[in-house]
């Protein structure tokens, strides 16, 4: 029997729920653990903020999206927070491991945190599908689901008003999401931050289908870097951990684009829709693998590691090897895309 603290960190996804649900039903059903919820992410570790999780608290919360723990992009290690007063907390509530549910900035604070001999289990969650040491991040599939379905009904007004439609997705560093949701909506261009592209090359690939009586369908991620550009697109101020809030990419290329090539061209950046909402099947299913792995790495004591999925099982990896390679989109899955351009 154990007493194991969880907090989720980072931007909210589907599936985080579902994680919850998982690690506590199997706590309770096979160790006789107990669980507590730090919320918001680490300023819940830090300012010591908790709510019970037993059992009736998790009741029905597998498909709800968001997170009932809350999050944030707070950082454990920064004025106020540090190793001690961490494990100071802990020790006032009793926890004796923590399940902590992020993206790669969260598994790096992690990592130090773990370093530092507090016990700790990762369990990735990211839209972005950015963690190179598992195959798929839950969240990921329910972004693709829900932009494929947004891009078909792009295509259909676009169709109609015989314009060029732009739909901008996420993806700060890894063009995942663009690159399947483009290539299940046949998109006439895919731009996404690992390849970067001329204004010519993309008014060619808008002209060609326009010619041909199609509507021109571009989808680009927001971390998207074309060639007369020195960064990302970023004109919204700053996030939590002081990096530039992208977006907006869209709006930056249809006026350049309509210019260009003369035809009315529309952009729809579908931002935290993305992000919201119920997990898929697909997601709730690698979730709730991944929370009844996770506690029982716990059990096993596998301080330090992440749980993760590689070819359908799941493993666990240092906490060392997942935040030490993001993993983005490999030169051989853009080039099957581009058979689709123009
Ligand atoms: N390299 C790092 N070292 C220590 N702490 C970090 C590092 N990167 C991020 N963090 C802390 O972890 C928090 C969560 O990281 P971040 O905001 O990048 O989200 P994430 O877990 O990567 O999820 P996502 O980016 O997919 O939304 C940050 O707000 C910050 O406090
Ligand atoms: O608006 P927020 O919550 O800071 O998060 C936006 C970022 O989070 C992600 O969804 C996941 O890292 C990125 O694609 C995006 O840049
Ligand atoms: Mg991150």
């Amino acid at each position: 029997m154990a007493r194991i603290g969880i907090l989720t960190s980072g931007g909210d996804c589907p599936g985080l729920n579902t994680v919850i649900r998982s690690c506590v039903l199997r706590g309770i059903r096979v160790h006789g653990d107990e669980f507590v919820g730090f919320t918001d992410g680490w300023r819940g570790l830090v300012e010591g903020s908790t709510i019970n999780l037993d059992w009736m608290s998790v009741r029905g919360i597998a498909n709800l999206g968001g997170t009932i723990l809350g999050t944030s992009r707070f950082s454990p290690l920064g004025e106020g927070g540090g190793v001690e007063r961490i494990q100071a907390n802990l020790r006032s509530v009793g926890v004796d491991a923590l399940i902590v549910i992020g993206g790669e900035g969260t598994m790096a604070a992690a990592k130090i945190l773990s370093d530092a001999g507090i016990p700790i289990v990762g369990v990735p969650k990211t839209v972005d599908n950015d963690l190179s040491a598992t195959d798929f991040s839950f969240g990921f599939h329910t972004a693709v689901e829900i932009a494929t379905e947004a891009i078909d009904r792009l295509k259909t007004t676009g169709q109609s008003h015989h314009r060029c439609m732009i739909a901008e997705v996420m993806g700060r560093h890894a063009g995942w999401i663009a690159l399947y949701a483009g290539m299940a909506t046949s998109a006439h261009a895919i731009l996404i931050p690992e390849q970067t592209a001329t204004l010519n090359e993309i008014c060619d690939w808008v002209e060609g289908p326009f010619r041909r009586g199609r509507t021109p369908l571009v989808v680009v991620a927001e971390g998207f870097v074309s060639a007369d550009m020195m960064e990302p697109h970023a004109d919204r101020g700053l996030d939590g951990f002081n990096r530039p809030r992208l977006g907006g990419i869209g709006e930056r290329l249809a006026p350049v684009i309509e210019d260009r090539t003369g035809i009315e061209t529309r952009s729809t950046t579908l931002g935290h829709i993305q992000r919201g909402g119920a997990p898929s099947a697909t997601d709730r299913v690698l979730a709730t693998r991944l929370g009844l792995a996770a506690v029982d790495a716990i059990h096993e004591r596998a301080w330090g590691k992440m749980v993760a999925t590689r070819a359908d099982k799941i493993v666990r990896v240092s906490l060392a090897e997942a935040i030490g390679k993001l993993k983005t989109v490999p030169q051989d899955r853009y080039d099957e895309a581009t058979y689709l351009f123009g």
